[in-house]
């Protein structure tokens, strides 16, 4: 493995430090290397890994471009040599349990899922100024890399554990998440389990949808997608998350799975909603948001999660 990763890395000198043991879809192992300092290389070997690691990379490339919270930088992605599978180099982070840094991880989310509005108040900004002649090219606010993102979507695909997300644009938020989030999911269920309940609680269900969104207009936030506790850590300085499946989408979305698996303190939802607060209506969207990862460990996992996703189905159209 290490010559193969100094031919793909152009390294003359990789060494093996440490086993992280991987999570509980790819395995992980760190390397010492010349040129890319030290790395942490996620393996998989299922065929569609390539793609998971190309959204994931992605992913990470987009939260970094935003400069709000911290996560590994990636290097590179690669098939794997034996021919099937893929595999992912990135910057390692001597990354422990999320405590101290709760408060700072719930600003710095906030702040990614503020940054794609603050471009939209930029460019409005900038557009008016040229409007009116008083464009300022030496001003450092044109120096921005990215612009506003005025669609739900993302331009690669990305994978919610491994399967792959529908990140095809769209302008409407409620149409996006119901077709292209929950109605994927249902359909996959429908394939594998023909589930007659399932089937007769989505066709009410979508029904109700609409309603939950009355009056909110909502901005495209870029999402890290998969929030969950053991996707977040620390390093000794800052909070720092990883293992992203991003696209633009409701903020409030982020922390339905947040919610799901504990992991984050009243520290952490303060300094979130500080700068995020929560608007009408959010305690039924975010049973909503939490349905589709329900769905997605019912499509991961097996039957086991099927209580649980009909039970949130049923709540969400009896209380509409
Ligand atoms: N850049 C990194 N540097 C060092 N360790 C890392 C890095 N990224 C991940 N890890 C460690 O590897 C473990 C597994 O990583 P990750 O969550 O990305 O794996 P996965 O199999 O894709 O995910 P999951 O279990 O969330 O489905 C993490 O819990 C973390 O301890």
């Amino acid at each position: 493995m290490e010559n193969f990763l100094k031919r793909e890395l152009r390294s003359t000198y990789v060494k093996k430090v440490g086993s992280a043991g991987g999570g509980c879809i790819s395995d992980g192992a760190s390397y010492d290397t010349d040129n890319c300092g030290k790395v942490f290389v996620k393996v998989n070997k299922k065929s569609e890994a390539q793609r998971m690691f190309i959204g994931e990379s992605a992913s990470l490339d987009a939260i970094l471009n935003t400069k709000t919270v911290r996560v590994p930088k990636p290097v590179k992605v690669f098939p794997h040599p034996d021919g099937t599978g893929s595999m992912f180099v990135m910057e390692h982070l001597d990354i422990k349990s999320l405590r101290s840094h709760q408060s700072r991880l719930g600003e710095q989310l906030a702040r990614l899922h503020l940054h794609n509005s603050a471009l939209k108040t930029r460019q409005g900004k900038e557009e008016s100024r040229i409007g009116t002649g008083s464009a300022d090219k030496s001003d450092d606010r044109c120096n921005e890399t990215s612009s506003y993102v005025d669609k739900f979507g993302f331009d690669v695909t990305t994978c919610c554990g491994y399967l792959p997300q529908d990140n095809s644009w769209c302008k409407n938020w409620v149409e996006f998440y119901t077709r292209q989030k929950l109605g994927q999911q249902l359909d996959l269920i429908e394939k594998d389990y023909g589930d007659r309940e399932a089937r007769e609680l989505w066709s009410q269900l979508q029904r109700c949808i609409p309603k939950m969104f009355e009056g909110l207009e909502i901005c495209p936030a870029l999402l890290h997608g998969d929030l969950w506790g053991g996707n977040v850590g620390e390093t000794d300085s800052e909070p720092v998350t990883f293992d992203p499946a991003s696209f633009y989408g409701h903020a409030e979305y982020e922390l339905g799975i947040a919610g799901l698996f504990g992991g984050f303190s009243g520290a952490f939802y303060s300094s979130y909603h500080k700068l995020i607060p929560k608007a009408s209506g959010f305690e039924k969207r975010h049973q909503l948001y939490q349905l589709f990862h329900y769905l997605n460990h019912w499509n991961h996992f097996g039957s086991g999660y099927r209580g649980s996703s009909l039970s949130i189905m049923r709540n969400l159209v009896k209380d509409s």
